[in-house]
């Protein structure tokens, strides 16, 4: 990156205060003070955990030029003052790394539920087509072929804009990302310039942070409202949405995009009919306003009916041809950790799935119920410092869809795991469950009582290779986990 003067950057704010003060070079900008380097501006964000205030001093040690707070600071470098520093960061570095979305084909995917799934679909199809692609998302952001890890689902303004500018750089041509209602409701995505914005569905989670369905709803809705407000010919917005998901209804409304809807229960623009649970996968027919295909997929149950919907039509949008679109969806073996086999030679079947919120649990449970013809276990936790109020429901789902559900630990963060086992026993009052709190030994459990036929679900950690218990990360895997039970019993 080129430097940019502190004032040139800062006339990206539009502030009628004019800033007077000194004027250096700016390197980098930052907003963690373990990231600055010489020449940085420092931003300050008043965070769940800390101040970034507090840590100013020990930015300009690290060599940082400038600051930009939300109020003036004893510093030996300017301090430039503005009301909401989260929302000024957005602005700078969409400034700083040269609005890097304006010069990217940008698809973005909300919703709770499938937008990993969704994302890596669509992904594939642009690869397919002969674009260059990048990818952000819970598992990683790639950039061509070279994958980076991820903190968040969707990261900060900073690491955002840094990453599309890298994709720029790289000649990328489309980046696919997931949107969390978090990014929305924290300005994350401010200043990116969406062509397509995709809503999966909206169902229980994250009500610790939001409140209430009503504002999670709010959250989600936002990225659509705020979507493109020109009727732009040469790049324009277009709105997927699921006719099926009654909050579509709202977002249709509050959009000025263009709107193509994805169903199977409701008329949609495309709409899946005749879907069969086969086996190997899925097969339905595809209408669409271009005529009508029989899809077959490698892909398990209508919830990847739904992802693969949204992936068509995001594609279609983009002009991609739809037999080419759909030679790429039926090519599809899976995505990592969801609805994953695991096959060690044993005679029954084990599934990792994310599956970490009711709607999933039940979804995975039904489509598990489709094919299983004797017993289901499931391996099922409720992640610490997450919305306590999912987990009964999440019991009662397991216990109602499963014959042998076993409670166990879900990344336990700062909470107790027995506290949070109670919780979700709150939910299965009068059914017959095992609790194991070890994560290990409850996988180790199902592994051994499993007999020809039956089929071990583990869900709620997917591609996670990490079991978090108070501030230790601690190396899991609940495919590996899984193996080597397999192994244990079998020789
Ligand atoms: C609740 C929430 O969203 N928290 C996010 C927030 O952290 P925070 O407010 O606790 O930050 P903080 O530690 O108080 O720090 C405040 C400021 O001081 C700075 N600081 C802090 C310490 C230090 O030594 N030096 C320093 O400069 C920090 O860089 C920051 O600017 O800002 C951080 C940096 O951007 C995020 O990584 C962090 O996400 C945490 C890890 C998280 O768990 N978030 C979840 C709830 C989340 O956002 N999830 C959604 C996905 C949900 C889904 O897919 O279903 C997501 O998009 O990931
Ligand atoms: N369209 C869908 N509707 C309901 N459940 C789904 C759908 N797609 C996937 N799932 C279930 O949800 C789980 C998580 O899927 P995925 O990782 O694609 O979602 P996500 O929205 O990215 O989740 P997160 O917000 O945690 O990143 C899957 O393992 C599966 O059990
Ligand atoms: N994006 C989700 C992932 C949850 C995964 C589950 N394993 C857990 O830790 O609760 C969250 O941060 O709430
Ligand atoms: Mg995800």
């Amino acid at each position: 990156m080129e430097n940019l003067k502190l004032h040139t950057l800062l006339s990206n704010l539009h502030s009628l205060t004019k800033f007077e003060g000194e004027n250096p070079d700016i390197a980098s900008i930052e907003h963690d003070t373990r990231k600055v380097v010489p020449g940085s501006l420092f931003i300050c964000i008043k965070g769940y955990t800390v101040d970034g205030h507090d840590f100013a001093d020990q930015a300009v040690k690290a060599g940082a030029v400038a600051v930009l707070a939300e109020k003036p600071l004893p510093l030996t470098v300017p301090v430039v003052v503005v009301k909401d520093t989260q929302r000024a960061m957005a602005v700078l570095a969409d400034a700083f790394y040269g609005h890097p979305t304006q010069a990217l084909r940008l698809i973005g995917i909300t919703g709770t539920n499938g937008k990993t799934t969704t994302s890596h679909l669509i992904e594939r199809i642009f690869r397919d087509a002969g674009e260059k692609t990048g990818l952000i998302g819970t598992m990683f952001t790639k950039i061509g072929d070279k994958t980076y890890n991820t903190k968040n689902t969707t990261p900060d303004s900073i690491t955002l804009q840094k990453a599309f500018h890298e994709m720029c750089e790289n000649d990328v041509d489309t980046a696919v990302m997931e949107v969390s209602s978090h990014a929305l409701e924290l300005g994350r995505v401010h200043g990116c310039d969406f062509d397509i914005a995709v809503f999966t569905n909206l169902t229980q989670d994250h009500l610790d942070f939001h409140g209430t369905m009503e504002r999670y709803k709010h959250a989600k809705s936002l990225f659509f409202s705020q979507l493109g407000n020109a009727f732009l010919q040469n790049r324009p917005k277009f709105a997927i949405l699921n006719a099926d998901d009654e909050a579509s209804e709202d977002f249709i409304k509050w959009t000025a995009a263009h709107i193509l809807t994805y169903g199977i229960d409701r008329p949609a623009d495309l709409r899946a009919r005749d879907i069969s649970i086969t086996a190997k996968g899925t097969e339905f027919t595809l209408e669409t306003p271009q005529g009508l295909r029989r899809v077959t997929l490698k892909l398990a149950g209508k919830f990847s009916v739904y992802n693969v919907l949204a992936a068509i039509a995001a594609s279609l949008c983009a002009g991609i041809a739809l037999d080419e679109i759909i030679a790429s969806i039926e090519d599809v073996e899976g995505v990592s950790g969801r609805f994953e086999l695991v096959n060690a030679g044993q005679d029954f079947s084990v599934i990792v799935d994310y599956a970490h919120t009711p709607d999933s649990l039940e979804n995975v449970l039904r489509t598990v119920s489709e094919f299983a013809r004797k017993k289901i276990f499931v391996v099922i936790g409720c992640g610490g410092d997450r919305d306590k109020s999912k987990r009964p429901i999440m019991a009662r789902i397991a216990c109602d869809l499963a014959t042998d559900p076993i409670f166990t630990s879900d990344n336990p963060r700062s909470e107790d795991p027995a506290a949070i086992l109670k919780d979700m026993e709150a939910g299965a009052a009068g059914k017959t469950y095992q609790v194991i709190p070890d994560r290990k030994d409850a996988i180790g459990y199902a592994v051994s009582k499993a007999t020809a036929g039956d089929v071990i679900l583990i869900a709620g950690k997917g591609h996670e290779t990490y079991q978090i218990i108070g501030d230790k990360i601690l190396d899991f895997d609940d495919r590996v986990a899984a193996k080597e039970a397999i192994a244990l019993r079998f020789g």
